[in-house]
């Protein structure tokens, strides 16, 4: 009898000439596009007609520009997706694939929004790092793993505070699931005036959350654990770091198909969330925090949240790898969780992670 071991990550060379080369530009992530910022025409676009690497360039001119994009995908052949964006725009076209046809996908992501979660947790830490890792022959390629969430009936995205498009099913996330401070703090950074601050716009955002009292009601099991809350902070994530000095997970690696839960509770204390979050960007070490939860979970671990006293919008808003979703209006309400068999897979494509 013989047996193979499947590698995690195999080396991988050939993406730019073996596969159909796509060049997603997100182009309001991060601070935007100027004449004098734009990687895709002053430094991708030269370098790919140098070196005859035949693509197809999209940039958006609208919220829905990836989510067709993903949609138009037929299948025939495997191909290799450029990201020029942050998180929420792969998170988009993930969501968006459509159920029909089955190819690989290959994703490399330029750290070009706001917090590049995924880039960073691939060691894609600047843009011209990425460049340099996009073109080397000894990049490696590993499953993408994604993770499922299901909203209640009737949840919907909220852009700039205005309910959008209504959530139909379950929804794939790839570095954090979040709700409470965290939640809070990304959708009420998300208006134009604050998004000219870059990665500010984050730190200004919770500013103003800690102005005022951080109380989501619920409780969650999550393995063989019940937590009850209420909660100041909330969130799943399979990611080490969500900005380069916010390390939130130590342990974490996207390459693991787990997730960690970090939480911890309301207080009474006026700086109790501060001194946490201090923690956090002092290299992780509120893991050791007794007042923290940190656990990891894996595919054998149930995860269900349940939320109560959740009837104003502030206690209802969740943050899926950076887009906002909003529950109904109601007191009560149960989001589950899911870590899949094969967690690389939407529907019938296969992701892998080019770094
Ligand atoms: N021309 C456009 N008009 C309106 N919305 C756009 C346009 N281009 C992109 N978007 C949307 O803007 C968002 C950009 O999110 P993305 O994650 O790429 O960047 P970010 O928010 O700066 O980074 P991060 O998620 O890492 O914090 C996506 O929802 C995308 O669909």
């Amino acid at each position: 009898m013989t047996s193979t071991i499947e590698p995690l990550f195999f080396f991988e060379s050939n993406y730019l000439t073996d596969t159909k080369v796509y060049v997603l530009d997100s182009v309001n992530s991060g601070t935007g596009r100027t004449e004098k910022k734009d990687l895709y025409h002053q430094i991708l676009k030269p370098i790919f007609e140098l070196i005859n690497v035949d693509h197809e360039y999209i940039a958006t001119t609208s919220a829905s520009t990836v989510s067709e994009f993903a949609k138009s995908l037929d299948g025939s052949r495997d191909s290799t997706v450029i990201f020029i964006s942050g998180d929420t725009s792969v998170n988009e076209f993930v969501n968006n694939l459509s159920d029909k046809p089955s190819a690989k996908l290959k994703l490399f992501t330029f750290p070009s929004g706001t917090g590049n979660s995924l880039a960073l947790s691939v060691g894609l830490t600047d843009e011209i790092d990425a460049l340099k890792k996009l073109f080397n022959s000894s990049s490696k390629v590993a499953p993408l793993n994604l993770y499922e969430v299901d909203f209640p009936k009737g949840s919907y995205f909220l852009v700039q505070d205005e309910k959008t498009t209504e959530i139909e099913g379950p929804l794939k996330f790839l570095v954090v699931l979040s709700w409470g401070f965290h939640a809070s703090l990304v959708a009420d950074s998300d208006t134009p005036e604050l998004r000219k601050h870059g990665i500010e716009r984050f730190k200004l955002a919770a500013f103003s959350n800690l102005e005022q009292e951080q109380k989501y009601e619920g409780h969650v099991k999550a393995g063989d654990e019940l937590l009850d809350g209420p909660f100041a902070y909330w969130l799943l994530t399979s990611a080490k770091r969500f900005e380069p000095t916010f390390e939130i997970s130590p342990k974490g690696d996207i390459l693991e198909e787990s997730l960690y839960l970090v939480s911890f509770k309301t207080e009474e204390s006026p700086s109790y969330i501060m001194d946490i979050m201090m923690q956090i960007y002092n290299k992780g070490s509120h893991i050791d925090n007794k007042n923290v939860t940190y656990k990891k979970l894996t595919k054998d671990d149930k995860i269900v949240l349940t939320t109560t006293n959740s009837k104003s919008l502030r206690k209802r808003r969740f943050c899926l790898d950076g887009s906002i979703i909003a529950l109904p209006e109601a007191d009560e309400h149960q989001l589950s969780f899911n870590i899949a068999e094969h967690p690389n897979r939407q529907f019938n494509w296969e992701l892998f992670i080019v770094f």
